[in-house]
């Protein structure tokens, strides 16, 4: 800082208990109080954090319904950040369906209607040549991490327009919640690109663009707009790209990939825990990757990059590129992709069979493949139908299939019914909280197969290795890591076992996970070199554990 900028006056009084990263709230001590022009104003009882926490958890089993537990901690978070990120870390398990998916969804959904207080940025087509002077009224000066969406495919729910926010809102609490990435240090955007939902144009109350998506160039330059802001105005930030929709999630990561510090999370994330997932369920089915037949229900960006994903690992494992490319087939809305069809993006092509030449359904595509794999990432809720599941386990001794469409009204297939139609012998992760299982008697928690595992652990990594690209090493890194946390939890006579590690041990596998992408990250020249113990220690150094501390601001 020189001579001529002076430092902001650390707010008083009520400006202080407006202030959501200084406010203790009843944790203001007597003297503190004192000291800043408090008194009064609090009412007197002086609670520690942990009291506060408490009370604050039995507030939150006040309200019954999921969306109003939702709107309460929104609200904690925007009164006081070290207290709701101390509850949603203690109550990982209980509040993360509440935070996040799948009841963000319906916060999205209804983002104007319950909206209470800005957070984070709107950035609006109009102004794409004003980006970088809006990017300084950021409430925070340095910044670790943005998520950005342009909410046209917001979970399975697709054009949510503005309210697509609650989406990088609720990334970024788990970023600080399980990364322990420093809440001021966490920026949400919202790209402002109009919407396509008609009901969202009708709609009154709407607070976005009420225009019509801009498409083509005038998008393309919509992302370059933001790109260059934050190149320019937050050099070294990690910009994660969020529920865009798949016309443009692909195009957007290969411009960007080798420009700045970025990665796709629907490609990525999802490519990364589903692959983890994976290689604990063949480790308990006792099979090899390489040996696996894959069949993928839905071809948009989520799908093909948990294939090629998968794709890559068993190259590593010794397959030819074609025989990799070979263990796939993908049904999307109108059947099996074959060569000979039209309308194939350069990414889908590359899974197109040429060995068929019908698109046969989902159905018939199980019973002549005998799949060992189906994976789901359609939207298509309960396509993985009794028929489908049964003839699949008819030819499989443990059948591997993970419904992973969010939210749970989108999903392909619920886990206790898959449980039934399998006599228990299914391996299961759903994208979307499950309820655990019944088998033999005993309770079986299910996996949930979701980026949770991994974004707030490649913020973590990026973070403490100073890395300045995400490679596809650092993801397939991450992956593996998921895998063996999950393996060291996975039981291995039990049916059907949990493919990933219990949620309440996220904050400790998130550092095993950064560690492997951050050794990753400088054995590919995106990040310093450093010895494993230099950065194991780094990275515990690096993930913030919520309390009341001096915020770097
Ligand atoms: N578990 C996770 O971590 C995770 C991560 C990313 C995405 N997802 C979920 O994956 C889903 C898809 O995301 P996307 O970005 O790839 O979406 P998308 O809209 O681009 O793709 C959907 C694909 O499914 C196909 N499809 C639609 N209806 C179908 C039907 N009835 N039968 C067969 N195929 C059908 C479409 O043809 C398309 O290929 C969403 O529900 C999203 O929430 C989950
Ligand atoms: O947001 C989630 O729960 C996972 C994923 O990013 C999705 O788009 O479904
Ligand atoms: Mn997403």
């Amino acid at each position: 800082m020189t001579a001529n900028e002076s430092v902001p006056p650390s707010p008083r009084g009520a400006a202080l208990l407006a202030d959501p990263l200084l406010n203790k709230g009843t944790a203001f001590t007597p003297d503190e109080r004192t000291a800043h022009g408090l008194e009064g104003l609090p009412p007197p009882a002086v609670e520690s954090l942990d009291e506060q926490a408490r009370r604050a958890h039995a507030a939150f089993l006040g309200y019954d319904k999921p969306l109003n537990r939702h709107i309460y901690l929104r609200q904690l978070q925007d009164t006081n950040e070290a207290l709701f990120h101390r509850v949603v870390t203690e109550h990982l398990e209980e509040m993360l369906p509440v935070v996040y998916t799948p009841t963000v969804g319906d916060a999205c959904r209804r983002f104007s209607e319950i909206y209470r207080r800005p957070r984070g940025l709107f950035l609006s087509y109009e102004d794409r040549h004003r980006f970088r002077e809006i990017l300084r009224n950021r409430p925070h000066r340095d910044v670790d991490v943005i998520v950005v969406t342009d909410g046209q495919r917001i979970l399975g729910l697709g054009d949510q327009g503005v309210g697509g926010m609650g989406i990088p809102i609720g990334k970024l609490s788990l970023y600080t919640a399980i990364g322990g990435i420093h809440p001021a240090r966490t920026l949400p955007i919202l790209l402002d690109a109009g919407t396509d939902n008609e009901d969202l144009l009708a709609d009154p109350h709407y607070l976005g663009r009420r225009e019509r998506r801009v498409t083509g160039a005038a998008y393309d330059e919509l992302g370059e707009a933001l790109v260059s802001a934050v190149e320019a105005e937050l050099p070294g930030t990690l910009l994660q790209w969020e529920d865009f929709a798949t016309a443009h999630a692909r195009p957007i990561l290969t411009r960007y990939r080798d420009r700045l510090l970025t990665f796709n999370d629907d490609i990525q994330g999802t490519a990364a825990v589903a692959l983890g997932a994976l290689l604990t369920a063949i480790t308990v089915a006792g099979t090899r990757l390489t040996d696996q037949r894959i069949v993928v229900l839905g071809a948009g960006s989520a799908a093909v990059g948990v294939a090629d994903m998968i794709r890559t690992a068993m190259t590593d494992e010794g397959l030819s590129p074609d025989d990799a490319r070979a263990r796939f087939w993908f049904v999307d809305v109108d059947g099996l992709l074959t060569a000979s069809r039209d309308g194939l993006s350069e990414e889908q092509r590359v899974y197109a069979r040429g060995d068929e030449q019908e698109s046969y359904g989902l159905a018939e595509v199980v019973r002549r493949v005998e799949p060992t794999v189906l994976i789901g990432l359609s939207t298509a809720h309960g396509a993985f139908t009794e028929e489908i599941v049964r003839q699949m386990a008819s030819a499989c001794e443990r059948p591997v299939i993970f419904p992973l469409s969010n939210p749970t009204s989108h999903a392909e297939a619920d886990p206790a019914d898959l449980a039934r139609w399998t006599d228990g012998r299914v391996l299961v992760a759903t994208g979307s909280p499950s309820p655990p299982l019944e088998v033999d008697g005993h309770e079986v928690p299910v996996a949930q197969a979701n980026n949770v595992y991994v974004f707030p652990a490649i913020g973590l990594a990026v973070t403490a290795a100073r890395a300045t690209r995400v490679t596809v090493r650092m993801m397939v890194a991450a992956a593996r890591a998921v895998g063996r946390c999950a393996a060291r939890s996975a039981t291995d006579g039990s049916r059907p076992a949990p493919l990933l590690p219990p949620l309440r041990d996220m904050r400790a596998a998130a550092r095993e996970i950064a560690l492997a992408a951050a050794v990753a990250a400088g054995e590919d020249g995106a990040a310093p070199r450093a010895g494993e113990e230099d950065l194991r220690a780094a990275v515990a150094r690096a993930q913030w554990s919520p309390r009341y501390d001096e915020p770097s601001r």
